[in-house]
């Protein structure tokens, strides 16, 4: 199999995994579950939105000119006033109930004349299908349900939403020094990874199915990534150059397409991406943990949004303000925390520590070029 072996731009990289993968088939899911999933079909308005004319106030619907009667009273939810309003009849109307035919305006209790001496400048009626008409398009495919999209849904009649089935994600970790739990011992790590890598799969509307954690050995990692039933998985460590790093070798063994071997970026060279015969997808993370962060930004979100049909919107672009020294061509990644209209460089960042990428909202693309003060492209942590 083909080795590429020159690191690809981190831009390019971007795009060959956002591009990577077509996506997962839909289901449908009840409404409560659908928050954070993609939107597999169109949604339309099942009903005229609002379904009929309605109150916008709470007050006096009022028919002709004024003076104004009183004759009843027509509340949210309760019987339609029945038969029309004639001129100088008014109801005592709240907000959301049906508008009687005949009324020409509500007027608010706070503004109401019923003299009609004052008159009235807005007429506070909601008009049927002023949102909506049954049937029109509301969203469209891609669109992930956010909570105003849930209410959207919800306003539309929607009980259950076709979504795009959530990719399941194999999380491997490797290394003869990694521990899964408690405080490490000389010459051991914790692993950062589990939770870590949980935490940013779901945010790209993935979910992680399974954890292993393997010691050094190509035979094992080579079993994680042939049996399996996830739509990708996830290597940590074994990345890179050293006697105890196999993923290349093993994908290769495996038949794998490699895609993406290495990024000229820093932190988070030595990260990969390849499709495994069959349809799987490998992305390989530096065992350093900030390393395996911007990889994880850089290729394991992107290859989710691909396999979710997630229609994201461009990254936000801010002015960077940090001293920072540049190390073309490879582009940096710095942890930067939100300042107004700025945002400003989390000092001390290394590969292998998290302490600057906690402390950050967003890690900042800097690029050839750059200097303290120039937009760069935010990609959100938060
Ligand atoms: N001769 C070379 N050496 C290295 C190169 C290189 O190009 N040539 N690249 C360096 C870069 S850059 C990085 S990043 C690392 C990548 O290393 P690996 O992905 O092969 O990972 P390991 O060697 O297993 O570990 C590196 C480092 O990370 C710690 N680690 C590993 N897994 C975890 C985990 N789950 N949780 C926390 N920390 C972890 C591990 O203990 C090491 O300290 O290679 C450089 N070397
Ligand atoms: O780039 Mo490594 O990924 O230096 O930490």
């Amino acid at each position: 199999m083909r080795s590429v072996d020159s690191p690809v731009p981190w831009r390019t990289a971007l795009k060959i995994a956002g591009a990577a993968a077509t996506a997962l088939p839909p289901e449908r899911v009840p409404l409560g579950a659908a928050v954070g999933r993609v939107l597999a079909e169109p949604v339309h308005a099942g009903a005229d939105l609002p379904g009929a004319d309605a109150a916008a106030m709470d007050g006096y619907a009022v028919a002709g000119t004024g003076p104004w009667r009183v004759v009843g009273r027509v509340l949210a939810g309760g019987p339609a006033w029945a038969g029309a309003l004639g001129p100088g009849q008014a109801v005592e109307i709240m907000t959301g109930a049906v508008v009687p035919p005949g009324a020409v305006a509500v007027l608010p209790y706070e503004t109401a004349d019923l003299t009609g001496a004052t008159g009235w400048t807005k007429a506070h009626i909601r008009r049927a299908g002023e949102d909506a008409r049954a049937g029109d398009e509301l969203l469209r495919p891609g669109r992930v349900v956010t909570p105003a999209v849930a209410g959207l849904l919800a306003q539309a009649g929607a009980d259950d939403v076709p979504v795009r089935r959530r990719p399941a994600v194999r999380l491997v970790v490797t290394g003869d020094e990694v521990v899964a739990a408690g405080v490490p011992r000389a010459g051991q790590v914790r692993d950062v990874f589990a939770p870590m890598v949980s935490a940013l799969v779901t945010a790209a509307g993935g979910v992680v199915a399974d954890r292993v954690l393997l010691p050094d050995d190509a035979g094992l990692l080579a079993g994680c990534l042939a049996a399996t039933d996830a739509d990708v998985v996830v290597v940590t460590g074994s990345s890179s150059a050293g006697a105890a790093d196999h993923l290349h070798r093993v994908l290769d063994e495996l038949g794998a397409r490699r895609l993406v071997d290495r990024v000229a970026c820093r932190p988070g060279r030595p990260q990969s991406l390849a499709a495994l015969p069959g349809g799987r997808w490998v992305v390989g993370l530096p065992g350093n943990p900030y390393a395996g962060l911007v990889a994880c930004v850089t290729l394991l979100q992107p290859l989710l949004h691909g396999l979710t049909g997630a229609a994201r919107p461009p990254a936000p672009r801010l002015s960077v303000v940090g001293d920072v020294t540049l190390t073309p061509p490879a582009t940096l990644l710095v942890p930067v925390r939100l300042a107004g209209d700025h945002a400003t460089v989390v000092p001390g960042s290394r590969p292998a520590s998290l302490a600057g990428a906690a402390l950050a909202d967003a890690l900042a693309v800097l690029e050839e070029g750059w200097h303290s003060g120039d937009p760069a492209d935010l990609m959100m942590l938060t």
